[in-house]
């Protein structure tokens, strides 16, 4: 089995090159090396393996970001295995799916390799866009937008305080946030929801760096489930944000949770979005956007 290393060397604010160098190190099978240039460029380059003859094992070696890249790539192509290195800052894909934890079993997966299909989440707006994990619009996609955004955050990274501009764009996104009222309409039913915080459409349990937000979600079921978090005093929205590690959240009554394969969610002013915690634009006004499991499934390395 070919067994491809795709290597993001940004994640993790760049620290996923320094561990692919040690890394590689501890390597005894044969393998080949692809390095993402840019954003998309994963998808570009496992891509090309859609009609590779042999099976393939690849490897992303980043976050949750790089994950879905690759598996955009390789969905639909049964003989494309994924696999990953957690590499990145939250890494939520390495709590929802399996990730090796050294080359050693990654050499033992090769000689003996199991896998099994997973969901992908899509929608499409100006274009197609994919989730591995979770995709969401509100308070917590804005804050991955600014914080991204942010100039000091390399600065801050560089002295070890990059958790600390997470911090003050908590706080200042919790000040100015202007909350929207979102419509769902799921199977020809319709809800409203009004001072909507945020929404989240989940894949797999977790999101935000180890927040259980959808304990519920099963990555294979073909269900995607969505949260809406709405009427919450800031205070109360921290409260609950507090509570979302342990996903004991779903006792609040201002937190919604709703299970589909497909959902059409309309906001009524553009709101931040983000897939997989990387900004993906804003919503737009008072257009619906149709959230589903895509006919393009993938096939990960099994949990042992
Ligand atoms: N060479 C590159 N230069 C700039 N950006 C890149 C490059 N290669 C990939 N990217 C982008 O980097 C983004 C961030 O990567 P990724 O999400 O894996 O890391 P992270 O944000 O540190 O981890 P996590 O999402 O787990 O917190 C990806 O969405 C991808 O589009």
């Amino acid at each position: 089995m070919r067994t491809i290393f795709v290597i993001n060397p940004v994640a993790g604010n760049g620290n996923a090159m320094k561990k692919w160098l040690k890394f590689k190190e501890t390597i005894e099978f044969p393998f080949e090396l692809a390095v993402s240039r840019y954003s998309g460029h994963a998808t570009e380059l496992v891509s090309e393996l859609q009609h590779s003859p042999d099976p393939v094992l690849v490897i992303g070696f980043g976050g949750d970001g790089t994950l879905r890249e690759v598996i955009a790539g390789a969905a639909g192509a049964l003989q494309v295995i994924v696999g990953s290195i957690a590499a990145g800052s939250g890494n939520d894909f390495s709590r929802g799916f399996h990730s090796f934890e050294d080359a050693e079993e990654i050499a033992a997966f090769v000689k003996n390799p199991v896998s099994s299909r997973k969901d992908l989440g899509e929608f499409i707006d100006d274009r197609p866009y994919y989730f591995v994990s979770s995709t969401g619009i509100g308070f917590d996609a804005e804050i991955s937008v600014k914080v991204n955004r942010s100039r000091v955050k390399q600065w801050l990274n560089k002295i070890g305080m990059g958790k600390l501009v997470y911090l003050v764009y908590v706080i200042i996104t919790l000040l100015r946030f202007r909350l929207f009222r979102l419509t769902v309409e799921q199977d020809g039913e319709t809800v409203h929801y009004d001072k909507v915080w945020f929404a989240t459409v989940c894949n797999q349990p977790y999101f935000g760096g180890g927040m259980k937000i959808s304990p519920h979600s099963v990555p294979d079921d073909g269900i995607l489930e969505l949260t809406v978090v709405n009427r919450l005093s800031r205070l109360k929205l921290l409260l609950v944000f507090g509570t979302v590690f342990s996903g004991k959240h779903l006792r609040f009554k201002e937190v919604h949770q709703l299970k589909n394969s497909r959902f059409s969610l309309t906001a009524d002013q553009p709101v931040f979005r983000h897939v997989d915690g990387d900004g993906a634009g804003r919503t737009p006004e008072n257009r619906s956007t149709s959230y589903s499991v895509s006919a393009r499934d993938w096939h990960s390395v099994n949990k042992r």
